[in-house]
């Protein structure tokens, strides 16, 4: 989710929002969203997270977000600035905390989102977001200054590069790929794409040290296909079909994002018999699908096989929408499901994951800011 600096891709609409949005994806793609470099990123990127879970040696761990944002942010970072930070270092750790201000606490899609009246009564929170968002503005603005400053048209670098290829081309001069919109979009970009991605992994695991069974299952399932001497690749995915339905049912059940960004009707329209006039904020709810009993069989019990046949084909796609549908669906949806796919798989397959004392009681209700994150937890992380 985004939404931040108004001009960006997240609160903009109509033609500046279809430029950016098209010019976003098309980046994306340029850097490696669905090719091989990307993979290498992201497997870098876990061979650092097990380095760290290593470093545990078994012991209690209870910042596994903290591990996985690492993760997320340097992916979304090299794509966009053009380079990685080591793990320990301490811009990182800023910047990470800088996301945490912007993410935790009540959100924008939450109802002091919708209704502001309310950030009256939670005025630290919302001290804590403006705070978060002037940080990470001044970071990109000196990212982006010194990337003008050595730009070089024969040597395209990152997103921002592309951008500011693209500002220069008389026929691309348009509102919609403009300075303003250059920085906000990249706030968005860098915003939605960490904490989305890395809550979704810290819900995973917890899923996996509740239901040690499902964890073992996907553990054989990818030893069977991949062996136990390289690391799990994109192209095992097929083969991996236990393992994907895993996954699909923890995002299934824990709704990162329980609702979509606000729509507004572009026409009067009617659903389900409601007449919507034009103009009115709409706010599907993704987690009321999730949960639909005239959709799923017992929606609230974890349970992978809903999402494979008698012959271990995926089945129930159409029905599990963690990214929303339509045009706005989120862009980064393939980035989210490599990473997904990568990092869970790879971890599962080096180490095995359990509570620390198993009679610790874990809570599913999650608290709800601008994501849905997993309330805290402990667990621990064996090589295997
Ligand atoms: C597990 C990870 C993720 C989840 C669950 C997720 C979910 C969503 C959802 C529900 C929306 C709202 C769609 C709507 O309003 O109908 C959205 C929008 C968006 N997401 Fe994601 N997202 C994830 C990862 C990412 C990543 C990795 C990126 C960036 C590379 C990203 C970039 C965006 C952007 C820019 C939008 C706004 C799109 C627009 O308004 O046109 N997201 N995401």
């Amino acid at each position: 989710m985004g939404g931040f600096a108004g001009s960006g891709i997240v609160f903009a609409n109509g033609d500046d929002w279809k430029g950016r949005r098209r010019f976003s994806l098309q980046a994306m793609r340029d850097f490696g969203v669905g090719k091989s470099s990307l993979e290498e990123k992201i497997l870098e990127e876990i061979q650092n997270v097990a380095d760290d879970l290593e470093k545990m040696k078994g012991a209690e761990i209870s910042n596994l977000k903290e591990m996985m944002t690492k993760a997320s942010c340097n992916v979304i970072h090299s794509l966009i600035f053009g380079y990685r930070y080591k793990h320990d270092n301490e811009s990182l750790q800023q910047l990470i905390k800088t996301m945490d201000n912007i993410f935790s606490g009540p959100g924008a899609l939450s109802a002091s989102g919708i209704f502001p009246v309310l950030n009256l009564i939670m005025k630290d929170n919302l001290k804590m977001r403006r705070d978060g968002f002037s940080t990470l503005k001044k970071y990109i603005e000196k990212h982006i200054t010194e990337h003008r400053e050595s730009f070089d048209q024969e040597h395209i670098r990152d997103f921002i590069d592309m951008y500011v290829e693209a500002e220069k081309e008389e026929s691309e001069r348009t509102s919609a790929l403009n300075p303003a919109a250059l920085l906000a979009s990249i706030m968005d970009l860098f915003a939605a794409g960490t904490d989305t991605t890395s809550t979704t992994l810290d819900w995973s695991f917890k899923w996996m040290i509740q239901y040690p069974d499902v964890q073992k299952r996907c553990q054989e399932e990818i030893t069977k296909v991949v062996g136990s001497g390289r690391m799990v690749r994109l192209s095992d995915r097929r083969h991996l079909s236990y393992t994907e339905a895993t996954l699909m049912e923890i995002q299934r059940l824990s709704n990162t994002a329980i609702f979509t960004i606000p729509h507004v009707a572009v026409c009067d329209t009617t659903i389900n018999g409601y007449k919507i006039p034009k103009n009115t904020i709409l706010i599907p709810s993704l987690i009321s699908v999730h949960f639909d009993e005239t959709i799923w069989r017992d929606p609230k019990v974890f349970n992978p096989e809903r999402f494979l046949n008698q012959n271990n084909d995926i089945i129930n796609k159409e029905n599990l929408i963690p990214f929303s549908l339509g045009p706005r669906i989120c862009p980064g949806e393939s980035l989210a499901r490599s990473e997904l796919f990568l990092i869970f798989s790879n971890l599962l397959h080096r180490f095995e994951f359990s509570k620390v004392d198993p009679d610790d009681i874990l809570s599913f209700d999650g608290i709800t800011g601008i994501t849905t994150t997993p309330s805290p937890y402990r667990l621990k992380a064996e090589l295997r």
